[in-house]
């Protein structure tokens, strides 16, 4: 493993905003601001139940996962044609790039938007040309997941799946979001050996608020390859040994935890524990317009909270790469790129 000695007395959060790094949790729904929003809204005709900006923003009060759920639903209803999601994605790709965020695998929730109608068409080509975008004009590299809603029925997400086939050049993989406990992984057996089948990657949110049986059975029965959010696996010991074994990646989002209270505040997350245990652990974002900030934000507040190093934040980034689904040559080039950056600031550019 590559030594951060010298880094020691770096400017540590500029090192955190600089450096190379991949983020593999952003719900692109979960990006729209209240501006954005309110613009759309505007732009399609549609009424909104709250009066403006500041209104919506003031909402934001979340108890629980399914309390947020509940409002990221409901601002999603105002994306209806092509160039709505192109707009909202493309906002996102800025973002990230401006975080220097060089590669992005981006979920997505289909039947948010064809259960009002919204053609599969509609939804996935606006995504997918402001990923072609952001790699020519923004030199970001980003790719596109598709998750079910695991509140909804398997047959629901068998014949979502369906209809996005036709469009199967456009995304990477299959996940699963929205409602976790009551809906566990093994409901979406069936459809996930299909996309397996057509030769896809598996993720799927487990251990946000659900027990680490449900980690289990994303493993065992979905087969994932990675885990989205993955922080209750500390609650079980022979969980932990085998994800550091396997070095199945946690996509770990912080201000999303801390904002949907599964701990009462940063400073009590256990990411220092995951790392400690020697797991492949990432920061991501989650939701950044509902949770107060994006990938560089989540860096370094959570840094500050958990009093993590220059060698954590290497650790962290090279996770990053590790863990997302480029292939080897690709991934070797952004760890190198990534190692010349951390030398760079050993040598005094801070
Ligand atoms: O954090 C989350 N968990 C589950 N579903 C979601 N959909 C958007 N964000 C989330
Ligand atoms: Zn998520």
């Amino acid at each position: 493993m590559f030594k951060v000695h010298a880094v020691a007395t770096v400017n540590l959060p500029k090192l955190l905003r600089e450096m190379p790094k991949a983020e593999l949790h952003i719900h692109i729904e979960g990006s729209l601001e209240p501006e954005l929003i309110f613009a759309l809204a505007e732009r399609n005709g549609v009424k909104l139940p709250y009066a403006n900006v500041e209104a919506l923003r003031a909402a934001y009060a979340f108890t629980n996962l399914q309390s947020f759920l509940d409002i990221y639903y409901a601002g999603a209803s105002v994306l209806l044609h092509e160039q709505d999601f192109y707009d909202m994605a493309w906002a996102y790709l800025q973002r990230a790039a401006a975080d220097h965020v060089v590669h992005t695998e981006i979920f997505f929730d289909p039947q948010t938007h064809t259960e009002r109608g919204v053609p599969m068409a509609t939804v996935i080509n606006g995504l997918h040309r402001a990923c072609a975008d952001a790699q020519t004009q923004l030199g970001v590299s980003a790719q596109l997941i598709l998750c079910f809603l695991r509140h909804l029925s398997e047959e629901a997400a068998l014949h979502t799946f369906q209809e996005a086939l036709p469009f199967k050049d456009k995304f990477i993989g299959v996940g699963l979001d929205s409602s976790e406990v009551g809906h566990p992984p093994e409901k979406f057996k069936n459809v996930f050996a299909l996309a397996h089948a057509h030769g896809l990657h598996l993720v799927a949110h487990a251990g946000e608020e659900g027990p680490p049986a449900y980690m289990w059975s994303a493993l065992d029965v979905l087969r994932v390859e990675r885990i989205d959010h993955g922080v209750q696996a500390v609650h079980d010991a022979a969980l932990m040994a085998r994800l550091a074994k396997d070095r199945t990646p946690l996509t770990v989002c912080p201000l999303s935890n801390q904002k949907l209270c599964v701990f009462p505040d940063l400073k009590d997350h256990n990411i220092g524990q995951l790392l400690d245990a020697g797991l492949c652990v990432t920061i991501n974002s989650d939701d950044p317009a509902y949770f107060g900030g994006y990938i560089n934000d989540n860096f370094v507040q959570t840094f500050e909270a958990a009093g993590l190093t220059a060698q954590h934040a290497y650790v962290l980034a090279r996770n990053s790469f590790e863990a997302s689904f480029v292939t080897e040559a690709q991934r070797q080039k952004w760890i190198h790129e990534l190692k010349l950056c951390f030398e760079r600031f050993a040598e005094g550019d801070h």
